[in-house]
C-alpha cells in the first residue's frame, strides 16, 4: 500500500448517461480489459465498483449509481433521491454523450438532475468520437456546453474521447486524477474491482475477530484483504492461498482488545477465520493478519464506507 505518500489522490468517480452512451466501454478503456461486472459489496449496498484505474499516483475508482428514471411513483421519486445521494458521495459525476447522436431530452433530464447535487463536480464526455466528423463534434461540443448553461450546471470540463480509437482517453484519465482529493490508496495493487472471494474472506475475518467481543466493540471493526494469491511455486495438488488482511479498529484500546495479551487473541482469530475461509473455498489458506488504526479515515465518509464502518 502507498497509502499516505504525500501528493497521491484517490476517490471515486462515476460515469451515467442514457443508455447506449459509451458508459461501459469508457470504464474499460480507463482500466484495461479485464473489468468483470460484479455485483455490489455486502457494505456498499448503493454502488458497484466496476474498475480500479492504478498509478503510482492515484487510485481512480470508478463506480455505477443506479439508474435514474423519470418518476411516474412515489417509489420512482424515492429512487431518484437515492441516486442523488450517491452522486453527491463520489467525487466527480462524468455525463456521458455520444458524439454521433444529437443531446435530446434523455440527456436533459440527467443533467438537470445532477444539477441539484451542488457540490459534486462534473464533467461532460463526448463519447465515440471516431463516429463523428470534427464538424459534428463541434457541434456537439456546443450543444453541451449550451445545455449546461440552460440548466446552471458548471462543467468542469468538456472533454471529447473515443473508448474504441483510444483517442484522448489519457487525457480523461489525467483530468479525473486531478479532481480526486488527496487520500491514501484504498484497494490492493492490482485489484481491477471487488472480487467476491476477497469480501468473503474480510466477512469471515470480522466474524472471527468481533468472536466474543461485540459488546465492547459493536461496530468498530472493519476488515480489508490487502492480497489474496496462490502462492507460486507450489505443487498443483498442494496449493496454499496467501492472505494478507488488515484489521481496522477505531482506537489504540481497541487494538489491544483485538490483540490480546501478548498476541494470543489474534493468534485465536487468525486460526478460527483460517479454518472457516479453508472450508469455503477449499483451499488450505495462509493467513497474515495485522491490526490497524483507522484514526485518520473516520472523518470522511467515503473511506468509512470503503471500510464498512
Ligand atoms: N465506435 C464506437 N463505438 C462505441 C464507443 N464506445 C461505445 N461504443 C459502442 O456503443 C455501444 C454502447 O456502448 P456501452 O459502453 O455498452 O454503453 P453504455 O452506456 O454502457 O450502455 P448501457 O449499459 O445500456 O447504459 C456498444 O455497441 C459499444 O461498442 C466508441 O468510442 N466508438
Amino acid at each position: 500500500m502507498t497509502g499516505g505518500v504525500e501528493g497521491y489522490r484517490s476517490g471515486f468517480a462515476s460515469f451515467v448517461g442514457r443508455p447506449n452512451a459509451g458508459k461501459s466501454t469508457l470504464t474499460n478503456a480507463l482500466v484495461g480489459t479485464k473489468v468483470v461486472i460484479t455485483s455490489p459489496k455486502p457494505q456498499t449496498t448503493r454502488t458497484v465498483v466496476r474498475g480500479i484505474v492504478h498509478r503510482p499516483d492515484a487510485q481512480l475508482i470508478l463506480v455505477d449509481t443506479p439508474g435514474l428514471h423519470r418518476p411516474r411513483t412515489l417509489l420512482g421519486e424515492r429512487l431518484n433521491d437515492l441516486v442523488k445521494t450517491t452522486w453527491a458521495e463520489v467525487d466527480v459525476v462524468a455525463v456521458c454523450f455520444p458524439a454521433n447522436e444529437k443531446v435530446g431530452p434523455g440527456d436533459r433530464f440527467i443533467v438537470n438532475e445532477l444539477a441539484k447535487v451542488r457540490r459534486t463536480t462534473k464533467i461532460a464526455v463526448a463519447t465515440k468520437t471516431d463516429l463523428a466528423t470534427p464538424e459534428q463534434i463541434g457541434r456537439h461540443l456546443l450543444d453541451i456546453a449550451e445545455l449546461g448553461r440552460e440548466t446552471d450546471t458548471e462543467w468542469a470540463e468538456i472533454v471529447p474521447v473515443s473508448a474504441v480509437s483510444g483517442e484522448q482517453v489519457s487525457l480523461l484519465e489525467d483530468l479525473l486524477v486531478q479532481m480526486m482529493p488527496e487520500g491514501p490508496q484504498l484497494y490492493p495493487d492490482g485489484d481491477l474491482t471487488d472480487a467476491p472471494e476477497q469480501v468473503l474472506a474480510a466477512e469471515l475475518i470480522r466474524e472471527a475477530a468481533l468472536e466474543g467481543v461485540r459488546d465492547e466493540l459493536p461496530h468498530s471493526i472493519a476488515v480489508v484483504v490487502e492480497e489474496m494469491g496462490l502462492r507460486e511455486g507450489r505443487p498443483a495438488d498442494r496449493p496454499l492461498l496467501d492472505i494478507h488482511a488488515n484489521l481496522y479498529v477505531e482506537r489504540s484500546s481497541q487494538k489491544g482488545i483485538v490483540i490480546g495479551h501478548k498476541g494470543a487473541r489474534l493468534r485465536s482469530v487468525g486460526t478460527a477465520a483460517r479454518k472457516q475461509i479453508e472450508a469455503l473455498l477449499g483451499t488450505p489458506v495462509y493467513l497474515d493478519l495485522h491490526v490497524k488504526i483507522a484514526k485518520d479515515w473516520q472523518r470522511d465518509p467515503r473511506q468509512l464506507r470503503k471500510l464498512g464502518f
